[in-house]
C-alpha cells in the first residue's frame, strides 16, 4: 500500500505545487492521474517513486516511510518518465544494469511485450529507435521489472493508434494483483475501461480521489434534452451531456472525460 499523509512539495520556496495531499493507493487497483498542465502529476509520482523529498508530511510504502530510502522499500517502486533517455547502449547491457536492482524482473514479459509491439530482441542501440519504438520498449521493460507500484507519466506518449491499443492489451495481460498501477495522462481513452479508480490534481482546490465503483453509485452520467436538475452538463448536438444524482432509469457508464471537465470547471458540486 502507498499512502500519502500531509505530503506538501514545491520547487520553490515561497509556492507549493502539491499542499497537504492525502492519498491511500492499494493492491490491485489501478488509478488514473489526471490534471491539467502544471497541476503537478509528475511531481506526485516522482514523489512517490523517491526522486523527491516531500518538504511536509509523509509518504509509506507498505508501511516504510519513504524518507528511509532503504533499498528493499525502493526496489518496490519504479517510475517510467516522461521524459526518459535512453543511453547508448545494447537492449541487453542495459537489463544487465537494470533487472539487478529488480528481484522481480521477468524476461517472459519483457519478450512477449516486445513481440507484441513487434520489436525486435535484439537492439544493438536504445538510443537510435525511433520514439515510439523507444517508448514501446521502456514500457516493455517497466512492465517487466515486476515492482510492486508502478509509475507511469504519460507512458503511452509518442505510440501510433495500434499501439496505444496493445498497450492497454499489455496492462491488462501483465499487472499482477498484488502492484499498484498509477498511470498519468492528458488521454483518458488510453485507460477508460481499465483504470479502477481516478486521482484528479487540482490547481485550487484539494485532490479528487475515488473508485470508479463510487463514482457510478453517487452519479448518473447521461443525456438530457435539458439542464434540469444536473450537477454538470455540457452541450452536444442531442441536448446535454449531464452529470446528475444517482438516478435509477439512467446510464451509469462513467465518462471520465466528462467527470474531470466537471471537476476542473464545474463549479464544485462534484
Ligand atoms: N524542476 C522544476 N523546477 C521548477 N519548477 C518545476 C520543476 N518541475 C516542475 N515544475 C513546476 O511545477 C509545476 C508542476 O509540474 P509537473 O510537471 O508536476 O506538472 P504536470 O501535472 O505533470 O504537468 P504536465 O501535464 O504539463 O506534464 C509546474 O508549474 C511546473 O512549472
Amino acid at each position: 500500500m502507498v499512502e500519502l499523509s500531509g505530503v506538501s512539495f514545491g520547487y520553490q520556496s515561497d509556492k507549493n505545487v502539491l499542499d497537504n495531499l492525502n492519498l491511500r493507493m492499494e493492491e490491485g487497483r489501478f488509478y488514473g492521474l489526471l490534471g491539467m498542465n502544471g497541476s503537478g502529476k509528475t511531481t506526485l509520482l516522482k514523489l512517490i517513486a523517491g526522486k523527491l523529498f516531500a518538504h511536509g508530511g509523509e509518504i509509506y510504502v507498505d508501511g516504510r516511510n519513504l524518507r528511509e530510502r532503504d533499498v528493499e522499500t525502493l526496489q518496490k517502486v519504479f517510475m517510467l518518465p516522461a521524459d526518459f533517455i535512453f543511453p547508448n547502449m545494447s537492449l541487453e547491457q542495459f537489463l544487465a544494469i537494470y533487472s539487478e536492482f529488480y528481484p522481480e524482473f521477468r524476461k517472459e514479459v519483457l519478450n512477449d511485450c516486445l513481440v507484441n509491439f513487434e520489436i525486435q530482441r535484439d537492439i544493438k542501440n536504445l538510443n537510435q529507435l525511433s520514439l515510439g519504438e523507444k517508448h514501446k520498449v521502456a514500457f516493455s521493460i517497466a512492465l517487466s521489472l515486476g515492482t510492486k507500484i508502478v509509475l507511469l507519466d504519460e507512458a503511452a506518449n509518442g505510440m501510433d493508434i495500434p499501439a496505444r491499443k496493445m498497450f492497454r492489451k499489455l496492462l491488462m495481460k501483465h499487472v499482477r494483483e498484488d502492484q499498484i498501477v498509477v498511470l498519468s495522462t492528458h488521454i483518458v481513452q488510453d485507460i477508460e475501461n481499465l483504470l479502477t479508480d481516478v486521482i484528479v490534481l487540482r490547481k485550487d482546490a484539494p485532490v479528487y480521489a475515488a473508485s470508479l465503483e463510487e463514482i457510478a453509485s453517487r452519479y448518473s452520467f447521461g443525456i438530457q434534452s435539458n439542464e434540469e436538475g444536473v450537477l454538470y452538463a455540457e452541450a452536444c448536438t442531442e441536448g446535454y451531456h449531464v452529470i446528475t444524482h444517482k438516478q435509477e432509469n439512467m446510464d451509469t457508464e462513467v465518462s471520465l472525460e466528462l467527470l474531470f471537465n466537471a471537476l476542473i470547471k464545474g463549479g464544485g458540486r462534484i
